[in-house]
């Protein structure tokens, strides 16, 4: 993996640490409303979001609305040899503790295939203004992506982690065609005849 990811990786990992409560709070209440506003979010009746590690951006209160409204919410599973699948969700208890903070689903869960879902909301370390993404490093979601159309991805992240310089891609890089943050909303414009 090049060097420059990883420096990125771990230059916004280390802001994203250095949050405080308050700041997660409001700035999760914005991001909130910005993905409200999203025409895609109101379209759709199942969305596979990400229950927020410490510090990432912090969609349970939107997952919170969505389920109160009836759409149909998955999460990503892990699976053996950094396949993933999308594990729905009825509420917002019962967790098991994963790693890196994570919130895990425990099993007797149903798994909803790509094809079921209108809208997947990516988590990221940091996104370009192609629609590039950072993500930890296990390419978990570079291969789980691979199944959901380009128009269906979205990234949602902290407005800082939206970077002006260019992420270096790979060719097994998934782009998202539209990023979310608790300041905007940003579509990304597909150059003609290119396919992600
Ligand atoms: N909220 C959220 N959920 C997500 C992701 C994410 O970025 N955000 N993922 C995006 O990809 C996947 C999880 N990604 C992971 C990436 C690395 C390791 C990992 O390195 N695990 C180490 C233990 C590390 C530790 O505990 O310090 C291991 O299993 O050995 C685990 C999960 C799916 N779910
Ligand atoms: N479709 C794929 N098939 C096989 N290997 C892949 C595929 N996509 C990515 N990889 C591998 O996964 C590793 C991690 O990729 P990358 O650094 O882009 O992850 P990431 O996008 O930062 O992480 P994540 O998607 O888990 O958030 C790379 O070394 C790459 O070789």
């Amino acid at each position: 993996m090049s060097d420059i990811k990883q420096c990125l990786r771990k230059k916004v990992l280390a802001e994203r640490r250095a949050l405080s409560f308050d700041r997660i709070s409001s700035m999760s209440l914005t991001l909130t409303e910005n993905l409200l506003a999203l025409p895609e979010v109101n379209d759709a009746s199942c969305i596979m979001a990400f229950l927020a590690m410490p510090g990432e951006s912090n969609l349970d209160e939107f997952i919170r609305i969505m389920l109160k409204k009836g759409t149909r919410i998955c999460i990503p599973v892990c699976l053996p040899k950094r396949q993933m699948e999308a594990g729905r969700i009825m509420d917002m208890e019962h967790f098991e503790k994963g790693p890196l903070g994570l919130r895990n689903i425990p099993s007797g869960y149903d798994v909803i295939e790509p094809e079921q879902i209108d809208l997947v909301l990516v988590p990221a370390v940091a996104c370009d203004r192609q629609g590039r993404r950072l993500g930890m490093g296990a390419g978990y979601y570079d291969r789980y992506l691979v199944h959901v159309p380009y128009e269906k991805r979205i990234a949602a992240l902290w407005d800082f982690q939206v970077l002006d310089e260019d992420i270096p891609g790979e060719p097994f890089d998934q782009n998202v065609s539209a990023i979310v943050t608790d300041k905007r909303i940003i579509r990304i414009r597909k150059p003609n005849g290119v396919k992600f």
